[in-house]
């Protein structure tokens, strides 16, 4: 499955951290960690002399890729944290796979391969098997050594449906107030992606650990609701916007939906959908149809109407589904479709020595909600001068 590593470099290279974990647990391996004794220059140069390139991704970290038959395998060189301040830990690199493995966060995560040899002094094989997470040593150290490890420890129990040993949960609440203080928005931001294909399990288990609030003090009201934990299970199966405007969406007004998205620096993307859903959201929920009203709102939404349709489809729970949706966004579609396709456009207009100016933008819309309403070329040019 992987490259003899050993005898590509005829050193002791291992096969550490996720992708051991998850070759255990029979799961697709897509990144793969390796790491030796060999110093990060020292390595480069070999891989190099091999004829493998090298890309510094981490070097301050010991941490050097090499693209080996196309593939990246990252190498990092045995480490052992010395001081750490909760976010950043300033390395020294140590000699044993023991060591390194000691330095790392849960015994899941601290099992090394090398060749079919499994190296697992925490006995992660037996938590898999058992579906404990428990974290190599004190909880305590480990989670003030890094703050995210407390809500790595919610995406990796509720990824791998696991349950969480009592000493890491006592430590992890303990300390959970620390997150927000060392932790950088990015990081954390980074989490709720990885978490996006278990999205409503994350939820509960962030809750469960009484981090949940922490990370969205704003909105205690709903955090607490399974509704809206299910509500983000539905987003996170669409993309990574539907998912996070879910997870913004219970603020409920557009002005701190904005300030949230920007807080956890999100992407422009995710900030404008985000905001359009609280936005518009009500009215495609409620029974007031109009048809101006809907139009003007598919123009404001511009590439994002079609993302607010499926929003209000498939992700809004069955009991909150007003009777006239399935009307609402049959318009909506019809409505979508004539702006793209307008059967009246500006040059119709010239045609007519309608001439540019505020009216002619108002003609326009005249001119596509007639066509809505099921007009012809030839009606609407009638109708309109
Ligand atoms: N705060 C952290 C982050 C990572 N690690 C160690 O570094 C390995 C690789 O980290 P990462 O790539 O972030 O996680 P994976 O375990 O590979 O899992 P995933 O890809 O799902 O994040 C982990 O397995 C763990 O041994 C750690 O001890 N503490």
């Amino acid at each position: 499955m992987y490259p003899d590593f050993c005898k590509i470099f005829d050193e002791e290279i291992y096969i550490v951290g996720g992708a051991v974990r998850d070759q255990l647990l029979g799961v697709e391996v897509f990144d793969v960690d390796i790491a030796s004794a060999i110093h990060p220059h020292p390595f480069k140069v070999l891989c190099n002399k091999l004829g493998y390139k090298t890309f510094d991704t981490g070097i301050e970290h010991g941490t050097v890729t090499v693209l080996i038959d196309g593939k990246p395998y990252e190498h990092t060189t045995f480490r052992e944290d010395i001081s750490c301040d909760g976010r950043n830990a300033s390395v020294s690199f140590s000699k044993t796979i023991e060591e390194d493995l000691s330095r790392r966060d849960f015994t899941i995560n601290a099992i090394a391969m090398l060749n079919d040899k499994l190296i697992d002094p925490y006995d992660g094989q037996v938590d898999l098997q058992n579906r404990i997470l428990k974290t190599v040593g004190i909880a305590k150290e480990r989670f003030c050594e890094d703050y995210l490890r407390i809500i790595r420890a919610a995406r990796f129990a509720s990824r791998l449906h696991m349950d969480i040993d009592p000493d890491l949960l006592i430590a992890a609440k303990a300390l959970a107030p620390q997150i927000r203080e060392h932790v950088s928005v990015e990081r954390i931001s980074d989490e709720f992606k990885k978490a996006q294909a278990h999205g409503a399990e994350f939820l509960a288990c962030l809750h469960s650990m009484g981090i949940l609030d922490l990370l969205f003090p704003k909105r205690s009201e709903s955090n607490s609701s399974s509704a809206w934990w299910q509500e983000v299970g539905r987003a996170s199966k669409f993309d990574i916007e539907t998912y996070f405007a879910s997870l913004m969406r219970p603020l409920n007004d557009p002005e701190q939906v904005d300030k949230a998205c920007r807080e956890y620096k999100l992407s422009r993307l995710i900030i404008r959908f985000s905001t359009q859903l609280v936005s518009h959201l009500p009215y495609l929920m409620s029974e007031d149809f109009s048809l101006e009203k809907s139009y003007q709102l598919i123009k404001a939404c511009g590439d994002n109407a079609q993302r607010l349709i499926n929003y209000a489809d498939n992700v809004m729970i069955h009991n909150s589904r007003p009777s006239s949706l399935d009307k609402t966004l049959t318009h909506l579609d019809k409505i979508i479709d004539s702006i793209k396709s307008p059967l009246v456009n500006g040059g119709d207009l010239h045609k007519l020595a309608i001439k540019p100016g505020p009216e002619f933008r108002t003609i326009l819309d005249r001119a596509a909600l007639l066509q809505i309403e099921g007009f012809d070329k030839e009606q609407i040019l009638n109708k309109i001068t």
